[in-house]
């Protein structure tokens, strides 16, 4: 179903080798290694047999990540806490005291191995982060065409299409947590987090796509800006005025392209107002409108959306 080729400019790309409809499963995939903290990522990576470990140094990493010299100073750090933990005893001419010194080979692979790690790692949720052979190679777009998500139930990674894709289109997902921000501060959160200037469709200015979504984001923040001071301004907010905003919030972002778990987390919360003000219609299109998008970010099979069925059931409007 996919390829992994060169792109244009951004590396290597997950590429459709036919056409995909919405919903479907492009690829599912267990970690080579999993952490809670970044301090574990070398001990983690040391314990990989060597042909993980030499494929896992083929994944990309920045060069605008951290100088040389902080890379440096990070692997000698960790060679001396290494050395330190295995008792560490300088020579002090007695032969029975063991001398180990900072091994000056991990001090050099350790920012390599971590300069990979940080440009790679996968938030899989619960704090853990998680390194893919494939899985890596999916680039970021702003609007996305597909989304990852972890399936406890079969222990992987998944990814899948959230509208219909085309053969030879290249698979996307968005590296950021928040969809519905404006291009500088995207720009911005992609530069400082993952040390690359944004180079997809809704970022370039220059074309009419690119000029309508900003348009759009720019319209969707003053709305909510002027909504957030009537209700400061108000001891008690209007909660159908709520519902208006988040019913429009919803329909700019699927104007916009946007789908998945961001998206159906939206239409839960609009439902569960909407039901509260006894706006019971309102309230199941919503629901079943997120259970739709969850069902095709996540699948059936995944435990987020029996937690999203058992919300919308204790709605009480079905
Ligand atoms: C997780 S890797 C993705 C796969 C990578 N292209 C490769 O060759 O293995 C992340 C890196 O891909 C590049 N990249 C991903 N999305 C991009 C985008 N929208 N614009 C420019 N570069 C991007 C950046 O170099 C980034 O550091």
């Amino acid at each position: 179903m996919y390829q992994i080729r060169h792109t244009a400019a951004k590396g290597l790309g997950v590429f459709a080798t036919r056409n995909i409809p919405r919903g479907s499963r492009i690829l599912s995939e267990k970690p080579v290694f999993l952490v809670k903290s970044e301090k574990d990522v070398y001990n983690a990576f040391r314990s990989l047999h060597e042909q993980d470990r030499n494929e896992l140094m083929q994944l990309s990493v920045s060069s605008q990540r951290r100088s040389n010299l902080l890379g440096w100073a990070e692997g000698l750090w960790h060679a001396s806490r290494q050395a330190l933990s295995g008792g560490l005893v300088v020579a002090r001419g007695d032969s029975q005291t063991k001398t180990r010194l900072p091994d000056l080979y991990s001090i050099t692979e350790y920012p390599a191995v971590l300069n990979v790690f940080r440009n790679n790692n996968f938030d899989i949720g619960n704090g853990t982060q998680a390194i893919f052979k494939d899985i890596c190679r999916l680039n970021h777009a702003c609007i996305p065409n597909a989304q990852g998500n972890f399936n406890s139930n079969l222990d992987r990674f998944t990814i899948h299409a959230l509208r219909p894709i085309s053969e030879d289109e290249e698979i996307t997902l968005s590296y950021l947590a928040e969809h519905g921000a404006s291009r500088d501060a995207r720009q911005h959160r992609l530069k400082s987090n993952y040390g690359f200037p944004c180079d997809c469709p809704a970022c370039d200015s220059t074309t009419e796509r690119g000029k309508l979504d900003e348009e759009a984001r720019q319209k969707m923040q003053s709305r909510l800006h002027s909504y957030a001071q009537s209700v400061s301004e108000h001891d008690c907010p209007d909660q159908a005025a709520e519902l208006e905003i988040m019913n429009q919030m919803i329909e700019m972002r699927e104007e916009q392209g946007l789908a998945g778990r961001e998206l159906a987390t939206m239409c839960f919360s609009a439902a569960e107002l909407a039901a509260k003000i006894g706006r019971r219609d309102v309230a199941l299109k919503l629901a079943n409108k997120g259970l739709r998008l969850d069902e095709d970010a996540v699948g059936t099979d995944n435990p987020i959306f029996e937690e999203s069925q058992a919300r919308v059931r204790a709605m009480a409007i079905v």
